[in-house]
């Protein structure tokens, strides 16, 4: 009897340990998919200081009400600001201070004009600039003088201290992944380290004879070895990378040496083939001597047969089929959820979204069909096979262009174009 995905799933899940705490910096490279297993708090009121959202002049909002190109209010310009400047110049009424995008708000002033809405003021200028938009540069500033041809309302183009994150606000939770845009937030509010699952130690182990990874010429009976490639990738792209990649001949005393290896150095072992009812299925025969292991057929097409728990060792072992799309679609299915809860990732399912088929397909009765699709937009989102439906398992070459996979339930049988499906992306 075949056990669903979900109960698979949920099985591996049962017996997933998640690794210990350490503490990163956000500027390790290995910040980058890593998760978060503590809050993390903004240090710093951001922004740290009223600023100036534009380049222009900090002026008292009073001083410019009511000026329009017709009435312009000259103000005296008695200083400025640039961003990293510590500068708090006193702005008395009548006065200005140009100031620059970013660079904190002198306490005297309450709005900025935009230097676009200001003329240079050629007559009370005695830096000589002419008045108008003069000599190339469409906005001249002034050196002494200055004319606001706009009113600027109190706060105008001023970005207040704390309006976008105050000190002390939560803006990272446990399970979640340091993505590029949360670790830049963490550190503009000045957080340097925080505390991070470890990433687990996961190995990936191949089997079969067949199986060259040179460049050299293939004799009948061959191919090249392209699995460890494809989960080594796949967990790369899970924020984890394989620490090994081992290849094992197709010998079950040569496999168990390997396994037992692996299974006290790892927190996980990925394997793939070997796990069907052929003579040379090492993997199963293997298997079958470690009592914390299953191996199960899963009610879903591609990578019906899995195999999954403790090794005596103690790493979490996760068996796929050699048929490479099968493999894929195994560490989609449970490798994939089984390394992010190990990290203590709250969110283990990829994005699913809804496509509508753009071909017609022969579904899977009795089992989740998982076909590798491309996805693209034709006004709506739409998918089509990458691969002969009729045979998955085997089409690499096909499976190269896959954006997803379309998900079709047991119970639902073929697709007709036009259908809307469940497409599970992987692509970022
Ligand atoms: N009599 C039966 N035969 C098969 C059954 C079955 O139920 N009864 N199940 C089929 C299904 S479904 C699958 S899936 C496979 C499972 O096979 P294995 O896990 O034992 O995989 P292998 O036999 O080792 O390899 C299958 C296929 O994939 C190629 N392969 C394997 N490893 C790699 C690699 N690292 N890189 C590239 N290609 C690889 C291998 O050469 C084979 O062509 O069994 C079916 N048979
Ligand atoms: O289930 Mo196998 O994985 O169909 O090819």
């Amino acid at each position: 009897m075949a056990v669903t995905p979900e109960e698979h799933l949920s099985w591996i899940l049962e017996r997933v340990a998640p690794t210990p705490e350490i503490e990163c910096d956000l500027r390790a490279p290995e910040a980058l998919g890593a998760t978060v297993s503590r809050d993390v708090r903004a240090r710093y009121d951001l922004p740290l200081w009223d600023n100036s959202a534009m380049d222009g002049y900090a002026v008292r909002a009073a001083d410019v009400a009511g000026a329009s190109t017709e009435t312009p209010r000259v103000l005296r310009v008695v200083g400025e600001v640039a961003a990293g400047s510590a500068e708090d110049p006193r702005i008395e009424p009548g006065a200005a201070v140009r100031i620059m995008t970013g660079a904190p708000l002198p306490g005297d002033a309450d709005a900025v004009v935009p230097v676009e809405r200001t003329r240079v003021d050629g007559a009370r200028d005695p830096s000589g600039a002419a008045a108008g938009r003069s000599g190339g540069d469409p906005h001249p500033w002034a050196e002494s003088s200055v004319a606001v041809l706009a009113a600027a309302p109190r706060g105008a183009n001023v970005r207040r201290r704390g309006e976008d994150v105050p000190a002390g606000t939560v803006l990272a939770l446990p399970g979640q992944e340091l993505t590029a845009a949360r670790i830049a937030a963490l550190a503009a509010a000045g957080v340097q380290r925080v505390s991070v699952h470890r990433p687990p130690r996961v190995a990936v182990l191949t089997t079969g004879s067949e199986l060259r990874t040179g460049d050299g010429p293939l004799v009948r009976g061959q191919i090249p070895e392209s699995n460890s490639l494809l989960i080594a990738g796949l967990l790369r792209e899970s924020g984890v990378a394989a620490v090994e990649t081992v290849r094992c001949p197709d010998d079950v005393a040569a496999l168990r040496e390997r396994l037992d290896d692996l299974a006290r150095r790892c927190d996980a072992v990925v394997t793939t083939g070997g796990i069907g009812p052929g003579r040379h299925d090492i993997v199963r025969v293997a298997l079958a001597d470690e009592p914390g292991v299953r191996q199960v057929a899963v009610a879903v097409r591609p990578g019906r047969p899995q195999g999954a728990g403790r090794l005596s060792g103690g790493a979490l072992l996760l068996a796929l089929p050699g048929n490479p799309v099968s493999a894929a679609v195994g560490f989609e299915l449970f490798v994939r959820p089984a390394i992010l809860a190990m990290q203590g990732r709250e969110r283990l399912q990829r994005t699913r979204v809804r496509a509508i088929a753009a071909a017609a397909w022969r579904g899977a009765p009795g089992r989740l069909q998982v076909l590798p699709v491309r996805v693209f937009e034709d006004p709506e989102l739409r998918c089509a096979p990458v691969v002969d439906p009729r045979g998955v398992s085997h089409a690499v070459g096909g499976h190269g262009a896959a954006d997803g996979y379309a998900l079709v339930d047991a119970e639902r049988g073929d697709v007709a174009a036009g259908e809307t499906v469940t497409v599970m992306l992987v692509t970022r």
